[in-house]
């Protein structure tokens, strides 16, 4: 329905549809939903602009969904009503099939963990009992919850042996912040909900425990609602994204991939920054693309007939291979030309590979690093396999784009109209540097 009180328009210039508070972006399939936010709104008292307005918002089941947008927008709000830490003004909130309002809040967040920034570990109590805390809640035996508490230390990657019997104050941030992650998985909940777990710690640390953390995921496949204002945690860690504004209004709610090949309109243009299209290539691989082909010799072929390969080819460049058909040389008729040293001595040294489970990303960057613009794809052994040129990876991000417009299209709605692709990933990539 158009609202009057809204300031986005409600159409486009083609007269479809454009993105704003009333546009569904529910799951078509809501079997998969293990979280459904039905009109959900929350005004805090003594306040007049809702936190919350109207939010309709899936988790699928097994996914992470990133809620991500600017500050004061509503995403702790959101977080925190599906808990019942905070209780709506409006709408419904079903979990696994259930109106949340009809659970004992008790019994809501043994099913929901919950890690926050601050992680909140007790500063008296030993790391084994922080982590005890949901375990003995429920009333397990002293032999199972020190199983189980064991068991998470491990998980999150600390040895229990070291670290069962220490305080919090011994430890790193990074380390406390695992044990925050340990103890929201006490009971084994099905659902977790995360609010900047990753926020307050240095960035090289940050990395390593969304690893670890995306590495426990691919194993537990828990439901998972994660706060971030970080554009990239979100795409790390995202099966799903909703780019929030102002009161919790979805701007745009996908996949990483489709939101990067297609940022729907300015605001998650500018939300997301320059760079959407090269962030894209994170997602696609070698083994989705078609190779291209380089003339190739042994390393023992010969000037003659190397040239005579090369010529007929009408390629540029040729590949020297040893004799595991492994790559070793890029050659070219100047290089044979000037130097009558065997084909191991002349041209240039091949020195990056990519196999084909690599990313479309770091075959531009072993592309870049080539003189000769193009990424060598060997497989797991070595042998040559084929060549991705830089006109594959532009059709690639094209193809994405296209497709991404497809699914838009298909939903009723107008799409940003201004180039949203760097039109060469090359020439962004190098101003980048
Ligand atoms: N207890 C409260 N009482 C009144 N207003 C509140 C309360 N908590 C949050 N708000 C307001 O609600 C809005 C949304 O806040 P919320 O914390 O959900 O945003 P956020 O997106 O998580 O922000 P940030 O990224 O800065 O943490 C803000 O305008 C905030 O000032």
């Amino acid at each position: 329905m158009p609202d009057p009180t809204t300031d986005a328009p409600t159409t486009g210039p083609d007269g479809r549809e454009v993105p704003g508070e009333d546009t569904d972006w529910s799951l078509e399939d809501q079997s998969k939903s293990m979280i459904r936010l039905e009109g959900v709104s929350k005004t805090y008292p003594g306040t007049t602009v809702p936190a919350v307005e109207e939010l309709t918002l899936d988790v699928p089941e097994g996914d992470v969904l990133v809620l991500v947008g600017p500050s004061g927008c509503g995403k702790s709000t959101t977080l925190r009503l599906i808990n019942r830490m905070i209780e709506p003004t409006g709408g419904r909130i079903i979990f696994d099939g259930r109106d949340v309002t009809k659970v004992d809040p008790d019994e809501l967040r043994r099913h929901i963990g919950y890690v926050i920034q601050q992680i909140g570990l007790f500063p008296h109590r030993t790391i084994a009992d922080n982590v005890a805390v949901v375990p003995r809640m429920l009333g397990w035996d002293k032999n199972r919850t020190t199983k189980r508490v064991d068991e998470l230390l491990d998980m999150v990657g600390l040895d229990p042996s070291q670290y069962r019997d220490r305080y919090p104050k011994e430890l790193s941030g990074g380390q406390a912040q695992r044990v925050g992650v340990a103890r929201a998985l006490g009971a084994d909940p099905p659902v977790l909900l995360m609010d900047e777990p990753f926020g307050a710690i240095d960035p090289i640390t940050r990395d390593r425990l969304q690893n670890e953390f995306l590495r426990v995921q691919d194993e537990l496949q828990k439901t998972i609602v994660f706060v971030t204002h970080d554009i990239d945690e979100a795409i790390k860690m995202g099966d799903r994204i909703a780019i929030l504004r102002q009161r919790s209004v979805i701007a745009q709610y996908d996949t990483p991939q489709r939101i990067l090949a297609l940022p729907i309109d300015d605001f998650v243009q500018d939300f997301i920054g320059s760079g959407a299209a090269l962030k894209g290539l994170n997602f696609e691989r070698v083994s989705d693309l078609t190779l291209g082909d380089f003339p190739t010799v042994r390393y023992d072929a010969g000037h003659r007939r190397s040239s005579e390969v090369l010529a007929a080819s009408g390629q540029p460049w040729l590949l020297v291979l040893d004799d595991q058909e492994r790559p070793i040389r890029w050659v070219n008729q100047d290089a044979m030309d000037r130097s009558d040293k065997p084909l191991t001595e002349v041209g240039q040294a091949v020195r990056v590979t990519v196999e084909p489970n690599a990313t479309l990303h770091d075959t531009l960057e072993a592309m870049l690093s080539s003189s000769v613009g193009a990424a060598i794809v060997t497989d797991p052994q070595g042998r040559y396999q084929g060549v991705v040129l830089i006109e594959v990876l532009t059709d690639a991000i094209a193809r994405m784009r296209a497709e991404a417009k497809a699914h838009y299209e298909e939903m009723g709605l107008a799409t940003h109209q201004a180039p949203v692709i760097d039109p060469d990933p090359l020439a962004a990539s190098d101003g980048a540097r």
